[in-house]
């Protein structure tokens, strides 16, 4: 089954989480939302992840400011998991350190679009499944085309 599990640290990330949800439904990947964070509840984040991962599903993990929970959550499965922090400005942009550096043997994998995280999820599904695999193409093409359009209507 092609699912994405997203978790994300507080209820206050949910419309970021719902962008990456609507994105992937036009690639045909079903998605199922968390609200769990490694800080504050550890053990409901392990229960979801090895609950999960009995569906060798891609895990989104959406963490502001410091993100402890990509690298629990890519330390506890074998599946892949997409860091996909929301965009802060706050103390510079600072945040985002907390996604790029990890122990060794820790390697979620960071995107910073939530649309792109959506795409690299239907890429990795569509690796083993012929239908979510042709609405990546079908995407990369009517993208080819519409740069193609747009480079023509300038001339
Ligand atoms: N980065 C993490 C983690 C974690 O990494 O476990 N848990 C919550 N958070 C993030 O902190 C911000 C504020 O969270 P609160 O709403 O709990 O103050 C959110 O963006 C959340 O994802």
């Amino acid at each position: 089954m092609s699912k994405a599990v997203i978790i994300m640290g507080s209820k206050g990330d949910l419309e970021w989480a719902q962008r990456i949800s609507e994105s992937l439904t036009k690639f045909d990947v079903e998605s199922v939302l968390y609200v769990a964070s490694a800080h504050k509840v550890p053990l409901e984040c392990y229960n979801i992840i090895k609950e999960e991962e009995k569906n060798n599903p891609v895990f989104i993990t959406i963490a502001g400011m410091s993100n402890a929970l990509s690298g629990f959550s890519d330390a506890q499965t074998h599946c892949p998991v997409i860091a996909c922090p929301p965009s802060s400005s706050s103390f510079a942009g600072s945040d985002i350190y907390s996604s790029l550096r990890m122990p060794s043997g820790v390697a979620p994998l960071v995107i910073l679009s939530p649309e792109n995280a959506a795409l690299a999820t239907a890429k990795i599904f569509g690796i083993s499944n012929e239908n979510i695999r042709q609405k990546v193409v079908e995407f990369q093409e009517k993208q080819r085309q519409k740069l193609k359009e747009d480079n023509a209507s300038l001339s």
